[in-house]
Order: C-alpha cells, then structure tokens, then sequence
C-alpha cells in the first residue's frame, strides 16, 4: 500500500522547515528524477520538446531541460512567461547554459508538459486548451510533470513529486494520467511523507483464502447463504464465485428450486450453520419484507449489492453490523438518496467520488463501502484505499455479481469486512487483468473459471 495526499504541500514545508531543505533543492530533486527517468528509458540523442509554464511546475521543467540539453537535442517552449521567483531563477540558469528556446510547438520524440501542476485552478483558457489539444495530437512519448495540465494533457507517464496526489485517482482522469510514478525530493519517501488515510492499494495486498491446516473438514470455511430471488442467474454466479474462492459450502436460499450447479446446495430456510449472507443480486420482489428481516435477524456478516439498495429494508440493513455494499455509480446515488444523505446524478457523483464516499462513511461509519468504478473507492470510517486495477473489461453484466460472490464468501470465512473488501475487490480486478481474451469478450464465468489460478 502507498499513501495518498490531499495536497503535498504541508509536506514540503516540513522539509523546509525540519530537515533544512529548500524549494530550490527539492525542485533540483525534481527535475534530476524526471532527467533519470527520460535517461532510462529514451536514448540519447532524442528530441525533447519541455513546454513551461510560469509557476514553478515550469521551473521544474526548465531545470529538467538545463539538465538534459546536450545528452538529448532539448528545445525549451515557454506557454507563459516565467513568473514565481523560482521559475525565474530556473530559466536564467537554462539562458546560462545556451537552452535552445523554439517559439513554435514541433513534434518531438519526447514531450514534457510543464505548464501547470498543483497550482491550477478554475478553467483552462482556449489558449491553453488548444495547445494542450496540439501536443495530444503528436505521436510523441508524452510526459507529464507532477500531474498532466488541467488534466488535458493525455500523458503516457505522469511524474509525481513527492506523493501522490488524490487528484490522480479520479475515475475521470485515468484514461488521462497514463503511468504513474512518484519522483523523492532529496529524503527516502517515508521520511517525505507523514501516514494518510487514503491508501493506494497494490496487487500484494490481496490475501488469498489459502488453507494452511491440515486437520481442518468443510465446516472450516464457512457457509455462505445466498438469497436467490426471481433473476437467479446473479445470484447463482455469486455463489459460484464464493464457492470457487474458497467458501466450503455455499446455499442458494429460494421458494422455487433452480437451476444450478450440483455443489450449490439450496434451502428454503437459512442454513444453521450459514455464516454470512449475500443479499440482492437478482432479488426481484420474491421475498416478503418479513422473509428477508429473518433472514438477516442473526447478526451474521452480509454482503449487500444490487436490488437491494432500492429496497425499503436498506436502511434498517446499513444500520447492523458487518455488512459490505458493492454498488456502481447509479446504484450508489440511490444509497445517497434513500439514506437521505444526497440527491446527485451519476454525473455529479463522478465528478466527486472521493467526497460522496467520504460523506456516506461519515454517516454509517460501520459500514463498508466499495464504489465501483475505474478506480475502485473502499472506504470504511475515516480510511479510503483505490484499487486502481479496474479496467473496461469488467464493464459487462455479471461482473458485479462475481464480486459480491467474491467478497461475501470471504466474510463466510471469516474475513474481516475491510479485508473481505479489500481482497475480493483486488481478486476481481486481477481474474479480469489476467483474462487472455479480446477485451470485449469477457463473460463471469471467465472470471469464475479464472479464480482457481489466482
Ligand atoms: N512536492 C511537490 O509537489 C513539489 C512540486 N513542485 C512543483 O511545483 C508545482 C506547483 O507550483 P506552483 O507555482 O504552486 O503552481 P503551478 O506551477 O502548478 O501553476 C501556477 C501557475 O499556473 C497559473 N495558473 C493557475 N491556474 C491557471 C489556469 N486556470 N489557467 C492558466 N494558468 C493558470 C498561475 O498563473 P496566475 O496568473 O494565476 O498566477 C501560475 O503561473 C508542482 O506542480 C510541481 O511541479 C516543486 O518543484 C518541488 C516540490
Ligand atoms: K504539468
């Protein structure tokens, strides 16, 4: 796990002020890592074109292009006139050693966007829009210094300073930002930072539900229960992704008999020995509100996806303990509404995903949330993490139903809700990342089929 900031820079200023650094020497750091990175990966020789702005994400880019003019054929752009004392200071360092300065836009083999990183704000000019639009439109590798322009800027690789940025882990700007990496500025990382809140999740912090015993029986992991309403398929495939991830017995609770694979047994009543629930995934309207309130009258750990958010039991259901609720964007605004927390549009949550999380888990602080979407919100209490491997593979029915099934059988297993969400959500992302079909092609049952390789 990394941490993600807010804003970076209180943490600048404690270099500044604990370990006798200077901006000068943390821009220096800047520009020296970005240089290493350009050197690591292009050959000498290449066209760099650094387009500069006037704040100091330009000064960045102007101490780049002083350190890399002459290993590499570095022309220097300036889209603003150098106005922060450090942007100004960097540029007659560039004078002084003869930085060529185009006044035209040309494209070069490598682009570094330098115009604007953390001090932008309101709206970009057309100006600026339309150059932005220009250097998009180049085959050239396109690097973003701190964070890409106005996010307009579509960046190959975005070089962060520091930290990493909150901003960079919007849904809305992840066809945007390209590859992340986070460049020091003169101190180890973990002497940059301080703790946050809000983690950034790695695929090593999936916990597989690996069995290590051997002097164990099928009641050692768990019994999903399943309530299976009048659209079975989702829920069957929830229970097949539980049963496949570990979960030693899986029960489909329904009034009808259905069709389904011989290891999913089926109940009519809830199994004594079920020790979680999954809940709305192709509920339908077949159970009775009382039938439903018996169901979770035990205090078991339950899974809450789908149906169930436009169900008038939801908030009653948000008010016990240990319970998961995977919903996507439009299903997330209906939680919003119904809890009588928001009324938003898909557009505006989307706009704001962090803050609308945030504000549910103020109000149900017990409860733990994973927002769908491109970059995956879990949020529970005051912690956030961003599974940032979801991926337009996952964008197909199903898919939300093998996630529930995913994370309900590990509570059944006893997994704690926050590391039921954080496992199940990394396992999911992973099966699709690891799915060797076209990108369109993807079905749940690719992803079922994929658990047992995990
Ligand atoms: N730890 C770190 O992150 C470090 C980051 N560094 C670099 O510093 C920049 C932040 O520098 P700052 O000077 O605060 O701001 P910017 O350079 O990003 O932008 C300020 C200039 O941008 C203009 N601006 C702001 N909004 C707009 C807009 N909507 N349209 C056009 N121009 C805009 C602003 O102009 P004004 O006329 O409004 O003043 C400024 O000229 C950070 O991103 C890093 O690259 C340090 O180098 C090292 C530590
Ligand atoms: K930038």
């Amino acid at each position: 796990m990394q941490n993600i900031f807010d804003e970076v820079g209180s943490l600048d200023r404690k270099c500044y002020e604990e370990f006798a650094l200077s901006e000068d020497l943390l821009m220096e750091h800047a520009a020296d890592g970005m240089a290493d990175f350009i050197k690591s990966n292009y050959a000498l020789g290449a066209t760099v074109l650094v387009v500069c702005g006037g704040g100091n994400n330009g000064a960045d880019g102007l101490a780049l292009a002083r350190i890399l003019h002459k290993d590499y054929d570095v022309k220097l752009f300036m889209a603003k006139e150098a106005k922060s004392e450090m942007a100004k200071l960097q540029l007659l360092r560039a004078q002084k050693v003869d930085v060529s300065f185009v006044d035209q836009l040309f494209n070069a083999e490598i682009i570094v966007d330098a115009v604007l990183g953390t001090g932008f704000n309101g709206e970009l000019s057309s100006e600026l829009l339309q150059m932005l639009e220009t250097l998009n439109n180049y085959k050239a590798v396109k690097i973003a210094c701190d964070i890409p322009s106005g996010y307009k800027f579509n960046a190959d690789y975005t070089l962060t300073m520091g930290g990493l940025k909150k901003s960079l882990f919007e849904d809305k700007v992840k066809d945007i930002v390209g590859e992340i990496t986070v460049l020091d500025l003169g101190v180890a990382r973990e002497i940059y930072e301080t703790d946050s809140k809000i983690k950034l999740l790695d695929e090593s912090d999936l916990q597989l539900p690996n069995r290590k015993k051997q002097n164990t029986h099928k009641g050692s992991y768990g019994h999903l229960a399943v309530v299976s309403g009048e659209k079975t398929g989702a829920s069957v495939m929830s229970a097949q992704a539980a049963f496949r991830f570990g979960t030693a017995l899986v029960t489909l609770l329904s009034n009808e008999n259905i069709h389904a694979p011989y290891e999913i047994m089926q109940s009519h009543q809830l199994p004594q020995s079920a020790s979680a629930i999954a809940l709305g995934m192709g509920l339908g309207v077949e159970f009775s509100q009382s039938e439903l309130e018996r169901f979770v009258s035990n205090g078991h750990p339950l899974l809450l996806d789908a149906d169930i958010f436009y169900h008038p039991l939801l908030s009653t259901l948000l008010g016990k303990k240990k319970v998961v609720i995977t919903p996507h964007p439009k299903e997330f605004c209906e939680v919003l509404r119904e809890c009588k927390i928001a009324e938003i549009s898909v557009e505006e949550l989307q706009q704001s995903r962090f803050e609308y999380a945030q504000l549910f888990s103020k109000h149900f602080p017990d409860v733990t949330l994973v927002l769908k979407g491109a970059n995956v919100i879990i949020s529970q209490g005051e912690q956030m993490f961003i599974n940032p491997y979801g991926s337009n593979v996952l964008a197909k029915g199903g898919s939300g139903d093998v996630l529930a099934g995913l994370i309900a059988g590990l509570l059944a297993q006893g997994y704690a809700p926050l590391d039921a969400a954080i496992s199940g959500s990394l396992a999911h992302t992973l099966l699709a990342k690891s799915y060797k079909g076209a990108d369109f092609s993807l079905t749940p049952i690719d992803l079922i089929d994929g658990i047992c390789k995990l």
